[in-house]
C-alpha cells in the first residue's frame, strides 16, 4: 500500500530531496489536512453513531465523504441470512446515476448471488477493492447492475466490506465517473469508518424489523378489531382482505369448510374480488363438494400450518374444477391453511397469487396469524347464526308439521312438502322413493311436480321405474342415520350405474342428499333432494315428519279400500238378503226338480265347479245360491259376475281388478270378484256370453287359481270355487267356435240341469200359489186362491220365460184381481198371433217357428239378417232340423209377405 502523503513528505526531506524550508511548508499543508480529515471522520464517525434510520445514514455518509473524496453515488447492499444472495438495502436516491433507466425498479428488487468474482472478492477482503469498469466490465458473471451504472457512465467502482462480529453482513458500493476516484486516502477514510458504518447498518436493520412487526401487529389488530363488526360470513374475506393485502402478495382468496363425515370440501365463503367470477362454471364450482383426498386439500391438511403449493406442479386434468379455475384466472402459487377442528367446523384459508415465490416466510406467519383470527370470527358468526336458525328452524317445522297434521291423501302430502320446499330455497328438486311390498325394490312415491323436466320422457321412465334398494345408493342412505351426500359426477364412474343417477346427470343434478325415511325402527323409503341445506335438524326434523304422514296416508289409502270393499259386500249382503228371501225355497217337488235336489246336495259339500245349464228364468242361480248356502262356504257371501251385463273390455277388470294407472280411467285400485270371492263361491252368470279372450284369462285362474291385477306385476293366489250357468247349449258353442273347448270341460265338471217349466206341470200348482201368497203379502193385496179355470190355463201354457214368467204373470194378476181369488189370467198372445197351447205337439209348434221365421227372413237361411241368425242356431243345424221337420221352399217361399 501507498504511504500517506506526510510520511513521504519527511521520506523526502530525510533523503535531503527538499531542503527545511519547502519541507516545513509542505509538512504544514498535510497536517493541516490531516487535522481537516481528522475532524470529518470524528464528525463523520459521531454523526453515523447517532444515525437511526436509512435516509439519515445516506445524508450523513454521502455529504460527509463527499466534502473530502469525490464519488458519484453509493449503494449499500446486505446480505440474506442464507448467506447466498444480497440485496440493495440502502441507496443515494438523488445522487444515482442510474435512476432513469426501466431497468431500475427491478434491479432494487433483485437479490444477486454473492457468489461472482468481484463481490465474493471484496467480502473476502479486509480492506476496500476497486474495479476499474472498463477492465471487468465484460468478464463472466458481471452483476446487471454494474452493467447499467457502466452504460450511464459510471468509470470505476469501490467495495468497502460491512463486518460485525467478525461476519461480512453486507457492503458499500461506491461508484465514481471519474477513473482513478478511489485513492489510497479513500480507501483509508473509508476503512477507518466502515466498523461505525456496520454497525450502523445493523441497527437500522434491527429497528427496520421492529417497525415492521409493529407495523403488522397494528394491521392485524385493525383486521381483528373489524372482524368483530362482522355479522354475515359473506363478509368475512371483504373485512380481512382490506388489511391482509397490505402484508401479503396474493391477488385473492377463499375459505373452504368439510362435511361432517370429513368426506368432501367445498366453498365456505368466496373473495368478491375473485378473478374466477368471470368464469361461466363460476357458480358449479362455488356450489360443487370435492373430495378431501384430491391430491391437493390433503396435501395441506396433512401438515400444520399453512402450505405453499406451486400450482404449476400438478396435474390440471385431473385437479377440482376450483382449482382449474384458479389456474385459468392466473394463479400460480397457493398458501392453503386448513386449522384443526371438528368437523363441519374445520375450515380453511387459501390464498392465491400470479407468481411463484409470492410466498414467504412472513407471509405465511401472517397468514397463520390471520387464519387463526379469521376462524375465531367465523365460528362467531356461525354460533350467532345457530340461535337465529334454532329459531327460525322451529317456527319452520312447526308450519311444517302443521301442514301435515293435515295431510289425509298422497295429493295433500305432495302440497305440503312442496309448500316447506320452496320456503327452503336451496332445494331444488325432491323425490320420495318407498320400499315395495317386496323389500327389495323402490318405486316413486311423490315427487317435486314443479321441475322444469317434469316432462321429459326419461324423467318420466325414472318416476314410473322400480329400482332395487342394493343399489349402492339407496342401500347406503337406509344405512345410515344421517343424511348421505351424493356427487352425481362421482356416482357416474361407478361399474354399474343405476338408471336414476344417470338422469339425475342428465338433468343436471350436480349433488343430491339422500336422507332414509323411517316409522320407528323400520325403513320405509328415501328421500333424495338436490340441495344446499347443511342445516341437519331442519333435514331431519321435515324428515321424521314426512314419514309419519306417509304412514298415515298409506294407511287412510288401505282404509279406503277396505271401505270400497265393505261397501261392495255390503251391496251384495242386501243382494243376498232379497234372495235369500226369495230362495227361502226352492219351489217344486216333481221329479225332474227331485234329481235336481239330489245333485244339489251331492256336490254342496265339495269344491268341484258345477255347470248349472237351463232356459232363462228355470231358477240356475237359485240353485247356484242353494248349492253354496250349503256347503262350508256359507258363511261367506256368494260373489256374483253377469258375464252378459258388461261390455267386454270391463268385465276383465270386473273379474280380475286393476292397479291403478292400468288404463284410462283407472283412477282406484280395484279389487276384483275372484280376489272378492277368496274362501267362497263365485257365481259366473251367462258364461256362455264370456267373450273369448276372456274365456282364456278365466281357463287359467280356473287351472292354477291364480292371477295378477289388470296392470299389476303382483300373482295373486285364491281359494274360488266355481258355479257357472248359462242358458246356451255349450257344446253347439263349442262346436261353432264361440266357446273354448278347454274351459267347457273345465266348466262341466258337475253338470246340473234345471228343466223347463213346461216339462214339469205337477210343479205349476204349487210354484203358482207360492207366489200368489207372496205377492199377496208384498202388495198387501189379498188374493188367497187360483179359480179352477185360471189353474188350468196355467197348466195349458208353455212357459218360454219358465218359472220367472210366471212369477212375474202372478205379480201383474194379483195387481189386476177384484176379491180374493183369482179368476182371470193374461197369458202373453204368441208372436203367430194364436195361443200357444198344449194341443199342438212339440214338432209342430217348431215347425210352424221356422217356417215363420224363414219367410220373415224372405228365405234366407245363413248369413246374417238369416233365419239360423234370428234364431241362434247354426245353420247346418236349421238345415237338419228343415230336413226332419220336412220344411221345403214351398212352405216359406210362395206365401212370404
Ligand atoms: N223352483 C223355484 N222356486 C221358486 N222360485 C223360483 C224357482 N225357480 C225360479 N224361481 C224364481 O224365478 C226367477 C228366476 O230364477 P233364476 O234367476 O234363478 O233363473 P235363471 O235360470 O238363473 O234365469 P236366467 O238364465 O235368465 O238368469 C227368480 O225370481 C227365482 O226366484
Amino acid at each position: 500500500m501507498e504511504k500517506p502523503g506526510f510520511l513521504k513528505v519527511i521520506d523526502d526531506f530525510e533523503n535531503q530531496q527538499t531542503d527545511k524550508k519547502s519541507f516545513l511548508r509542505t509538512l504544514k499543508k498535510h497536517v493541516n489536512c490531516y487535522e481537516k480529515e481528522k475532524e470529518v471522520l470524528l464528525e463523520l464517525s459521531n454523526d453515523i453513531t447517532k444515525v437511526r434510520t436509512k435516509v439519515d445514514l445516506i445524508k450523513v455518509f454521502s455529504s460527509g465523504l463527499k466534502s473530502l473524496f469525490y464519488f458519484t453515488h453509493a449503494v449499500v447492499s446486505l446480505v440474506d441470512k442464507e448467506k447466498q444472495t444480497y440485496y440493495p438495502f440502502l441507496i443515494d436516491r438523488e445522487a444515482l446515476k442510474i435512476k432513469h433507466r426501466d431497468e431500475l425498479p427491478s434491479l432494487l428488487a433483485s437479490r444477486f448471488v454473492l457468489d461472482d468474482p468481484f463481490i465474493s472478492k471484496a467480502h473476502g477482503s479486509d480492506i476496500p477493492v476497486s474495479f476499474l469498469l472498463d477492465d471487468i466490465i465484460n468478464k463472466p458473471g458481471i452483476p446487471g447492475f454494474l452493467k447499467v451504472n457502466y452504460e450511464c457512465g459510471i468509470k470505476e467502482a469501490m467495495i468497502v466490506p460491512l463486518k460485525s462480529k467478525m461476519e461480512t453482513i453486507g457492503h458499500v458500493l461506491v461508484y465514481s465517473d471519474r477513473p482513478g476516484s478511489f485513492s489510497d486516502d479513500f480507501k483509508a477514510v473509508i476503512s477507518m469508518i466502515s466498523p461505525q458504518l456496520s454497525s450502523a447498518v445493523s441497527n437500522i436493520k434491527i429497528n427496520e424489523e421492529i417497525e415492521f412487526k409493529e407495523w403488522v401487529n397494528e394491521v392485524l389488530l385493525d383486521i381483528s378489531n373489524n372482524l368483530v363488526t362482522v355479522r354475515h360470513k359473506k363478509d368475512l374475506l371483504t373485512v380481512v382482505n382490506a388489511g391482509l393485502k397490505k402484508l401479503v402478495k396474493f391477488t385473492h382468496n377463499v375459505m373452504t369448510i368439510v362435511d361432517k363425515a370429513e368426506e368432501y370440501y367445498s366453498v365456505y365463503v368466496t373473495d368478491p374480488d375473485s378473478p374466477t367470477q368471470k368464469f361461466p362454471k363460476y357458480g358449479e364450482a362455488v356450489e360443487l363438494p370435492n373430495l378431501v383426498n384430491d391430491g391437493i386439500y390433503d396435501a395441506a391438511s396433512d401438515s400444520e400450518g399453512p402450505v405453499v403449493l406451486d400450482m404449476t406442479l400438478f396435474d390440471l386434468d385431473k385437479a377440482p374444477l376450483w382449482f382449474k379455475l384458479n389456474y385459468a384466472a392466473g394463479a400460480r402459487e397457493m398458501v392453503v391453511n386448513i386449522l384443526p377442528g371438528k368437523a363441519e367446523h374445520k375450515l380453511g384459508l387459501i390464498l392465491f397469487a400470479d407468481k411463484k415465490g409470492a410466498f414467504d416466510a412472513a407471509a405465511l406467519n401472517i397468514v397463520e396469524r390471520i387464519s387463526s383470527q379469521l376462524f375465531t370470527a367465523a365460528s362467531n358468526i356461525a354460533a350467532n347464526e345457530e340461535i337465529a336458525n334454532k329459531e327460525k328452524e322451529k317456527s319452520f317445522l312447526l308450519d311444517f308439521s302443521h301442514d301435515i297434521a293435515a295431510v289425509r291423501s298422497k295429493h295433500d302430502l305432495s302440497a305440503a312438502v312442496e309448500r316447506a320446499v320452496k320456503k327452503l330455497s336451496s332445494v331444488k328438486g325432491y323425490t320420495v322413493r318407498l320400499i315395495n311390498c317386496d323389500g327389495a325394490t323402490t318405486s316413486t312415491y311423490i315427487y317435486d311436480s314443479t321441475n322444469t323436466f317434469k316432462d321429459d320422457p326419461e324423467f318420466r321412465q325414472m318416476i314410473a321405474a322400480k329400482f332395487p334398494i342394493k343399489d349402492g345408493i339407496q342401500d347406503k342412505v337406509l344405512s345410515n342415520t344421517e343424511p348421505v351426500l351424493f356427487i352425481t359426477n362421482e356416482e357416474m364412474r361407478r361399474a354399474v350405474v343405476p338408471q336414476y343417477v344417470r338422469t339425475w346427470s342428465d338433468m343436471g343434478l350436480r349433488k343430491m342428499l339422500g336422507v332414509a325415511l323411517r316409522t320407528g325402527n323400520k325403513d320405509i323409503g328415501v328421500l333424495f333432494m338436490e340441495t344446499d341445506i347443511v342445516n341437519l335438524p331442519i333435514l331431519k326434523g321435515i324428515c321424521a315428519q314426512i314419514s309419519t304422514a306417509i304412514s298415515n296416508v298409506l294407511v287412510n289409502e288401505q282404509l279406503i279400500t277396505y271401505k270400497s270393499m265393505l261397501e261392495v259386500e255390503n251391496d251384495h249382503l242386501k243382494e243376498q238378503i232379497n234372495t235369500i228371501y226369495n230362495a227361502a225355497e226352492i219351489v217344486g217337488n216333481g221329479p225332474e226338480m227331485q234329481q235336481v235336489y239330489h245333485l244339489m246336495s251331492i256336490v254342496a259339500k265339495t269344491n268341484s265347479t258345477v255347470l248349472l245349464t237351463g232356459e232363462t228364468g228355470t231358477g240356475k242361480e237359485l240353485a247356484a245360491r242353494g248349492i253354496h248356502k250349503s256347503s262350508p262356504r256359507k258363511d261367506k257371501l256368494m260373489i256374483k259376475v253377469n258375464c252378459a251385463a258388461l261390455p267386454a273390455n270391463l268385465i276383465e277388470s270386473e273379474l280380475f281388478g286393476h292397479e291403478r294407472g292400468a288404463f284410462t280411467g283407472a283412477v282406484e285400485r280395484r279389487i276384483g270378484k275372484f280376489e272378492q270371492a277368496h274362501n267362497s263361491t263365485l257365481f259366473l252368470d251367462e258364461i256362455g256370453e264370456l267373450p273369448l279372450e276372456l274365456q282364456v284369462k278365466l281357463l287359467r285362474v280356473i287351472q292354477e287359481r291364480e292371477f295378477e291385477r289388470i296392470g299389476g306385476k303382483t300373482t295373486i293366489k285364491v281359494d274360488v270355487r266355481i258355479i257357472a250357468a248359462t242358458n246356451r247349449n255349450l257344446e253347439e258353442e263349442v262346436n261353432a267356435g264361440r266357446f273354448r273347448a278347454d274351459l267347457y270341460y273345465r266348466l262341466n265338471v258337475f253338470p246340473i240341469s234345471l228343466p223347463p217349466l213346461r216339462n214339469r206341470i205337477e210343479d205349476i200348482a204349487q210354484l203358482a200359489n207360492y207366489f200368489l201368497a207372496r205377492h199377496s203379502k208384498n202388495t198387501g193385496i189379498k188374493v188367497t186362491a187360483i179359480s179352477s179355470k185360471v189353474m188350468q190355463e196355467l197348466k195349458s201354457y208353455l212357459w218360454p220365460g219358465n218359472v220367472r214368467e210366471l212369477e212375474h204373470l202372478l205379480e201383474r194378476s194379483v195387481l189386476l184381481t177384484n176379491g180374493s181369488t183369482l179368476r182371470e189370467i193374461y197369458l202373453p198372445k204368441t208372436r203367430f198371433g194364436k195361443d200357444l197351447s198344449v194341443n199342438q205337439t212339440l214338432e209342430e209348434i217348431e215347425r210352424a217357428h221356422i217356417i215363420q221365421t224363414l219367410k220373415i227372413c224372405g228365405g234366407k237361411i245363413a248369413g246374417s239378417g238369416g233365419a239360423a241368425d234370428v234364431l241362434g242356431t247354426p245353420s247346418t243345424t236349421l238345415h237338419a232340423k228343415m230336413k226332419k221337420l220336412k220344411i221345403s221352399k214351398t212352405d216359406y217361399l210362395s206365401q212370404a209377405s
